[in-house]
């Protein structure tokens, strides 16, 4: 589960009956809830979106119910990407962010989360099914909403991305959409009998809701495609995924369309897992807790971009030593743009921007800007080629510049000094070295060979360094 979701210790039932006493009459001897019985099922989620984030939702028993730890996730994962990406594009996170939520269905449940959390969150949200339609509509409005949620409704030979083509001018934060992961009303029958005990939850959902022509991968595939039409009209384009298949078929989808700014991230609530792949056309690139799935398994190691956060561990006496060290190296390299970043928290860019360890406030952050690789030895080489009257420019500079590239930055790189776990800490202390860590952080940039090139060259440079004691 998202480290921010309030669910992660689980649901006191009786607690929020006591709030919401409907609910009471579905509370068994234990008092928990029986997952498999329909009414007992919408009563709860209707239960947390009231008491929990004040919304008044009333879910037909003919469309699916959905559970609000597991769709808080994916809200919760779209306010990392959008925090993350709008910091590193324009350092503004409070401005007005405008989202698009394919396939809303009854409940408008992602809409409705957004922006009951977020003041400055919009939706354009779409839907298929003409009596989902109407339901979204009325949720809506039951809860004031109508002007920040506007609901289209969507045919069947519309484009998936139907609101960013409604309007040629319009832009967006995110995209986000909980597909129908079907291809057949035989494949939800199969799937139902796969699961070794049998489904834990009912599940309620209308033909329209659980099947899709192929099935998720296609109508995510499609997805693709219509985003590469659309490109930077959308920072970033999402989908959930309910097999894992599918995200390994998307992944290759985003590939042949030449996208490598992609990331995967994975929902677990109790045995039920989800994933869910983003995409993008900026040069803007995420931390690794934001891209990728933490601690992964090896079947979902092989759809999981490269790293953008690498830890270099190095031996230093201490942190402000090394960072003097880390200043002159860079301080040598031409045509280097170096930043302090005396607010090393507000410059963290953690999924949990709650809960951040805090053992980095003595020395300060670097965040380098280069407009071409000039450390290399091929770089140099070809830097001592440059006729005598050009290398007056050649001095590196540090400067306040402040964290926007300009056009011709190629790379923006943050370098972290932080303590690694106890473990591989010198626990004899004194003078003896111990090891910190070096933690490089690509921020901007279309080239990884770029950024690779530049975390190696300064590890090597400072592994190279002695501390005597
Ligand atoms: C799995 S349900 C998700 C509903 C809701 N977002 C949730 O998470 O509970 C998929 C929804 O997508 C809708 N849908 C299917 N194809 C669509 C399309 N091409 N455009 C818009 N909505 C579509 C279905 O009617 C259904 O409401």
């Amino acid at each position: 589960m998202h480290p921010r979701n309030v669910y992660l210790k689980g649901i006191d039932f009786l607690q929020l009956s006591n709030n919401y006493p409907s609910l009471k009459n579905h509370l068994d001897t234990h008092n928990s809830i029986d997952f498999k019985n329909q009414e007992a099922q919408r009563c709860l989620t209707e239960a947390i979106l009231y008491c929990d984030f004040r919304l008044n939702v009333k879910l037909p028993s003919d469309r699916l119910c959905p559970p609000v730890p597991n769709r808080l996730n994916y809200v919760l994962w779209i306010q990392d990407i959008v925090h993350c990406s709008r910091y590193l594009e324009t350092q503004d996170v409070k401005s007005d962010i405008a989202g698009i939520d394919i396939g809303t269905g009854a409940s408008a449940i992602y809409p409705l989360l957004g922006c009951a959390l977020e003041k400055s969150w919009t939706f354009v949200a779409s839907e298929i099914d003409r009596g989902s339609f109407g339901y979204a509509c009325e949720n809506i409005s039951a809860n004031h909403f109508d002007s920040r949620i506007h609901v289209v409704q969507a045919k069947a030979n519309s484009p998936i991305l139907l609101p960013l083509f409604l309007d040629a001018e319009a832009t967006f934060d995110f995209t986000m959409c909980n597909p129908p992961f079907y291809s057949s009303v035989e494949d939800v029958v199969h799937s139902a009998e796969a699961k070794q005990f049998g489904p834990n939850a009912v599940c309620t959902g209308a033909e329209v809701e659980m099947v899709t022509p192929g099935g998720e991968a296609v109508f995510v595939g499609k997805m693709v495609e219509e985003s590469s039409r659309a490109r930077h009209r959308c920072r970033w384009y999402t989908s959930m995924l309910g097999k894992l298949s599918s995200v390994e078929d998307v992944v290759n989808t985003l590939k042949s369309h030449s996208i490598d700014n992609y990331i995967v991230t994975e929902f677990v609530q109790g045995q039920t897992r989800r994933w869910a792949v983003g995409w993008s056309f900026l040069d803007v690139r995420l931390p690794d807790s934001v891209s990728r799935v933490p601690n992964p398994n090896p079947s979902i190691s092989k759809c999981l971009p490269a790293h953008n956060t690498i830890t270099q561990s190095v031996p230093a006496i201490s942190k402000t030593l090394l960072a003097e060290n880390l200043h002159q190296m860079l301080s040598s390299i031409s045509h280097l743009n170096i930043q302090s970043r005396t607010a090393a928290r507000e410059n963290r860019l953690d999924a949990d921007m709650t809960a951040m360890d805090v053992d980095d406030s003595d020395v300060p952050d670097i965040v380098i800007f280069a407009q071409e690789d000039t450390w290399s030895r091929s770089a140099r080489r070809r830097r001592n080629q440059v006729p005598l009257d050009a290398s007056s420019s050649m001095n590196p500079s540090v400067s306040s510049t402040p964290l926007l590239p300009s056009l011709d930055t190629a790379l923006v790189c943050s370098i972290h000094i932080k303590d690694l776990p106890s473990r591989d800490v010198n626990s004899l202390g004194g003078n003896r070295p111990t090891r910190l860590g070096l933690e490089f952080c690509w921020r901007r940039g279309r080239e990884r060979t770029l950024f690779d090139s530049f975390c190696s060259h300064i590890s090597r440079k400072v592994l190279a360094l002695r501390y005597d004691a």
